[in-house]
């Protein structure tokens, strides 16, 4: 009877029930103030929704962007329901210490980890503590090398080119063009190229019934998430963790592109395995073929080998399909830029090797417009930790306190929840000078701060930075090169004049104003060039 009432009730419903026990709680219990007291923090935040609401309301990053560039590279805000403060960190040397010198003291928060757990189980992005992240980073990081992905470079290339291809078997003959999702084309691409490089299975271009399936799960799941009842979920999570453990409806829908993956596509890669004669003895370096061989081995049980396969097959194109997403319309936006980059590919006798495209010097300007995208598009907009002990975070940049004072180091106490708004750090004022303008020509220039520079790829935080950044980064980069090359020597983009809202929703979400409800959606025009 409990999980029937359980799960008929969704975040709406609960509201008021849970404003009053949250009032209660407060009565109760100091929750905030106190601590982080050294901390600027924006004025006027409302009584019950603390400065979520506004975060919720604005363009993913604007508020935070807004008040790290008012206050510097430290602030705090109240989160709903009288939630403890909530600290805001962009400082570079304050970063460097969570996400490198002290990784392991800082966990991803009550509402992230469940989260994670429920989408895509319990792989490398949930695992805390030294031993059994280190013990997984090393399971799966041979799979990401530079030698392996040199290895997979051939069927990237292929990939790219069909799906390039099949678009342009779209495209109605002499001279039409046709509107599409650049979210769905790209989607589609990144997704064929990891079912290839990593686990040997043919997505057909998104055509396949596993693609639809996996493609159409994580977009219900999205679509669900980018509405007030998303919002609310989170910030009820974060107040009320044990509410993770209940069977309600925005809990159990975010494990559906689990299940659908572990029902599908990842159980018939384990049959497969199951009728090879020696998988402990293979000796590929491709990430299924090292998955296997420690199943076989004993070395992780079948559900750890599901897990891995979840998070890599979401984890590896979803990101980089984003990214590739919001690259054509920006091009589409800036003829100028899109004729320069096309002129450059198009120069390039063949297709260059990893080694060739993955630095600066063989193709600058394509390395320039990869580098700006990720820049102001980072696929993961915020990383949100819990401190699991007391700690003192020391301060590139040194603020000013509300009582007048200058403070190098910020202490804070376990259980403090923050906040590193990558996307507010890649757009920083101070930093970049016009964060906002979309100028590949800035990664040829000076910046005009180093030490205020991110310590992660390219002077930015897009795959984060330490021991925890993003272990699959070359190939994300790589495959974001090959796809947005090809794709150039033919394909043109161009604008159609739809206006573009973001949300956060697991990832950097954007829809068309006025069409929120109809899910993620970056339309742009595409004909042959
Ligand atoms: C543009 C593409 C990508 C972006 C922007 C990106 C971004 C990130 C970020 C910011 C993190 C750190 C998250 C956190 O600590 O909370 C991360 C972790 C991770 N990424 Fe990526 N990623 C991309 C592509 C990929 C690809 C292609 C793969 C796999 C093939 C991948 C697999 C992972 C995994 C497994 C982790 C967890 C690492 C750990 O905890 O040790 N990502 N990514």
């Amino acid at each position: 009877m409990f999980t029937q009432l359980a799960s008929d009730l969704d975040p709406q419903s609960i509201l008021v029930s849970v404003g009053l026990i949250s009032l209660v709680y407060a009565l109760l219990k100091v929750t905030r103030g106190g601590f982080l007291a050294d901390a600027p923090m924006p004025p006027q935040p409302s009584w019950l929704w603390g400065h979520d609401r506004e975060v919720y309301e604005n363009d993913v990053g604007v508020s935070y962007t807004k008040w790290l560039n008012q206050y510097g590279y430290i602030a705090k805000i109240r989160g709903a329901f009288f939630h403890p403060e909530i600290l805001l960190v962009a400082d570079t040397k304050a970063c460097t210490h969570i996400l490198q010198t002290h990784i392991y003291d800082y966990y991803h928060s009550v509402v992230v980890r469940p989260r994670i757990e429920r989408l895509l189980g319990r792989s490398l992005g949930w695992v805390e503590g030294a031993s059994e992240h280190k013990r997984m980073r090393a399971l799966v990081a041979p799979a990401l090398s530079p030698e392996s992905i040199r290895a997979m470079a051939p069927q990237i290339y292929a990939a790219a080119e069909d799906a390039r291809n099949q678009a342009e078997q779209e495209i109605p003959a002499g001279g039409g063009y046709q509107v599409v999702n650049a979210m769905d084309l790209t989607g589609k691409t990144t997704l064929d190229i990891t079912g290839r490089v990593a686990f040997d299975h043919d997505f057909q271009l998104g055509q396949s019934n596993d693609a639809q399936t996996i493609l159409q799960a994580w977009r219900r799941m999205v679509n669900i998430g980018m509405q007030w009842k998303g919002f609310m979920a989170i910030v009820l999570l974060r107040r009320f963790p044990w509410l993770n453990h209940l069977p309600i409806k925005s809990n159990r829908g975010q494990s559906v592109v689990k299940v659908t993956i572990q029902q599908g596509v990842a159980k018939e890669l384990v049959v497969r395995s199951q009728q090879m004669e020696d998988p402990a003895s293979l000796k590929s370096k491709d990430l299924m073929s090292i998955l296997l061989k420690a199943n076989a081995q004993g070395k992780i049980d079948q559900q750890e080998l599901m897990d891995h396969i979840t998070m890599f097959l979401m984890a590896g194109h979803e990101t980089t399909g984003q990214t590739l997403a919001y690259t054509l319309w920006e091009l589409g936006k800036r003829p100028d830029i899109q004729a320069k980059l096309r002129e450059e590919v198009q120069a390039y006798p063949g297709n260059p090797t990893y080694d060739e495209i993955v630095g600066s010097t063989a193709l600058p300007y394509l390395d320039a417009v990869t580098k700006e995208a990720l820049r102001m598009f980072p696929a993961l907009p915020y990383m949100e930790r819990v401190a699991t002990r007391d700690d003192v975070l020391p301060l590139q940049t040194p603020i000013a306190t509300p009582d007048g004072r200058t403070i190098t180091a910020l202490p804070i106490k376990k259980g403090q929840i923050i906040v590193l708004p990558i996307i507010a750090i890649n757009r920083l004022d101070a930093t970049w000078g016009d964060p906002m303008n979309f100028r590949p020509e800035r990664w040829f220039e000076q910046h005009p701060s180093p030490e205020l520079l991110p310590h992660g790829w390219g002077n930015t935080l897009t795959f984060s930075e330490g021991p925890r950044n993003c272990v699959g980064y070359r190939l994300g980069i790589f495959q974001f090169k090959v796809v947005l090359m090809t794709f150039m020597r033919t394909l043109k983009f161009e604008d159609t004049g739809a206006k573009l809202g973001h949300v956060m929703c697991s990832s950097l979400q954007p829809y068309v104003i006025g069409q929120r409800d109809q899910g993620p959606n970056i339309p742009v025009r595409i004909s042959v060039h």
